[in-house]
């Protein structure tokens, strides 16, 4: 459903790929997807909270960086990140950005974590604020980022907001308004990819 408008649109135009919610899924997806011709453009579009209050539902980000949030150890109170462990990377970013791919769009810039579980309890969402000062959160970015910068695609991701990251109140969701948003975004931004 996230992206039914955009498929409605386009037809065959364009490849659209389906990986389901989470990093796994996504990861394996684009793994298995990659294997055919390479793409001028590869787009992650979905929906995602946000801890920035300024940022509100409804509103389409481009997303700068990616952060596993979950990936490290902990020392008792303390969080030892994997790249401190000495076993890779954490943070992925886009190999292109909106202003490049065509300069007649802009949206606000945000950075954002990447999760297995949707942050709904104020101590532990104080807590990965304190460590990683995150503005979104998704459950696929960092693994899409990972997986094209692993096969040299040129990549972006643009989130709609569809609520806030705060102790879970799912009443107070605003999927429709983020998927309408996000789809009218990526409609426009394709047409005019595609007819230049
Ligand atoms: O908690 C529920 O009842 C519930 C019902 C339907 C969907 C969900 C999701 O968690 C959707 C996950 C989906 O959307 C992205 N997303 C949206 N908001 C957030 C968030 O605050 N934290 C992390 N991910 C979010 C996510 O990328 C998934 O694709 C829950």
């Amino acid at each position: 459903p996230e992206i039914e408008p955009l498929t409605q649109y386009f037809g065959n135009k364009i490849d659209v790929l389906v990986t389901g919610a989470g990093m796994v899924p996504t990861a394996f997806a684009l793994g298995r997807h990659f294997t055919k011709p390479k793409y001028d453009l590869v787009l992650n579009l979905g929906i995602a909270g946000s801890f920035d209050r300024a940022i509100q539902p409804g509103y389409v980000v481009e997303v700068t960086e990616d952060t596993f949030a979950e990936t490290g150890a902990e020392d008792d109170e303390h969080f030892i990140p994997i790249t401190t462990l000495g076993f890779g990377e954490n943070t992925y970013r886009p190999t292109t950005s909106l202003s490049e791919v065509n300069s007649n769009f802009h949206l606000q810039k945000a950075r954002a974590i990447t999760v297995n579980t949707v942050h709904g309890n104020e101590a532990s969402i104080k807590k990965v604020q304190e460590r990683l000062n995150p503005q979104l959160e998704s459950m696929e970015g960092a693994a899409f980022f990972y997986a094209c910068q692993q096969m040299g695609m040129a990549c972006m991701q643009i989130r709609a907001v569809s609520n806030y990251v705060e102790k879970r109140n799912r009443e107070a969701w605003q999927i429709g308004l983020a998927i309408k948003n996000l789809n009218t975004f990526a409609i426009d931004l394709i047409d005019k990819i595609i007819n230049d």
